[in-house]
């Protein structure tokens, strides 16, 4: 049995579902790609190969490897993107939630029931179908759980948000002991620099009280501003427009020392090593470009 355990981003961690890029079929066409940085990348005929993504997320595989992580894999489903396991389930304490995700990426559940299998089945919980939820958007932090959504009245014609507000009201009623707070997200559906994607995307909460976080990623100034007097701004790592882009926020804590990154972000790295956190560097560029990185492609099972 696994012994789910999530309360927060960076407590030690145990067990893991990594992503798999092994076979994700044929370039999308450009009418099929479901957020803006994809489409950026099918247009300029620099869509990321197989063997170029396999080798990046080899990279993650052997820092777990290196902290004694377990890590499970998705099985193969033949030319299917299975990239991004943050989104397709999430723990929050000892439960585990089945997004309710975009139909484009349903499939992807099916292949970790091995996982899924070995969790008491009480601890299993699916919304029903009018909630919409994917784990990028889900952050517990202690007695809190942080949500992204978007508030706009044309949330169905962005296909770029993807956590709704009935999300929102099914975990409070899911967690009544949490206080679920809510962000509301910049969505775009062409433009990638203008898109929060998932929370996740323009927001993370890193070991020693301290975050990462992108002003114009939230629709609400008072929101961004809450979660800066929550940490303090003197612990929080500001990104602009293009470590947005380039996903600086989406880097992952084994530990609250512990953060591995993507080699190219400079800024962020050397500021983290200042900051007293040993990062593990890996090169995730090529999974860059389909609009997630290191946060998106794991979900966390058991922390300390
Ligand atoms: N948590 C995340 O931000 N996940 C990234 C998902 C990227 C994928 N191309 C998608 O649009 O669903």
């Amino acid at each position: 049995m696994i012994k789910l355990n999530i309360n927060n981003e960076f407590s030690r961690l145990r067990e893991v579902v990594l992503g798999t890029a092994k076979s994700n079929g044929p370039i999308p066409l450009l009418k099929d790609a479901y957020d803006p940085k994809s489409a950026e990348h099918i247009k300029a005929g620099t869509y990321p190969k197989d063997e170029d993504m396999v080798a990046e997320m080899d990279a993650v595989a052997a820092v777990f490897e290196k902290y004694n992580v377990k890590v499970y894999r998705p099985k193969q489903i033949e030319n299917y993107n299975q990239i991004f396991s943050r989104d397709i389930a999430f723990v929050i304490g000892d439960k585990l939630i089945k997004a309710n995700i975009l139909p484009d990426r349903e499939k992807e559940i099916e292949a970790i029931h091995h996982v899924i299998n070995q969790i008491n089945p009480e601890n299993i919980i699916q919304f029903s179908e009018d909630v919409h939820v994917e784990g990028g958007d889900v952050m517990p932090y202690g007695d809190y759980i942080f949500v992204g959504t978007y508030y706009g009245d044309d949330y169905a014609s962005y296909i770029t948000a993807r956590t709704n507000m009935q999300a929102v009201e099914a975990l409070q009623d899911l967690f009544p002991n949490k206080k679920v707070k809510s962000f509301s997200l910049n969505k775009s559906n062409t433009i990638a620099e203008d898109n929060a994607l998932h929370l996740d995307c323009c927001f993370q909460p890193i070991g020693k009280g301290k975050c990462i976080i992108h002003k114009e990623g939230f629709t609400e100034i008072a929101e961004y501003k809450w979660l800066v007097d929550f940490f303090g701004n003197e612990n929080c790592f500001h990104i602009n427009k293009r470590e947005m882009y380039h996903m600086n926020s989406n880097i992952f804590s084994i530990s609250e020392d512990v953060i591995i990154s993507e080699k190219n972000f400079t800024r962020l790295n050397t500021w983290l090593r200042s900051q007293g956190f040993i990062v593990e560097e890996v090169p995730y560029a090529e999974i860059s470009k389909q609009e997630g990185l290191l946060r998106c492609t794991t979900m966390p099972l058991i922390r300390d």
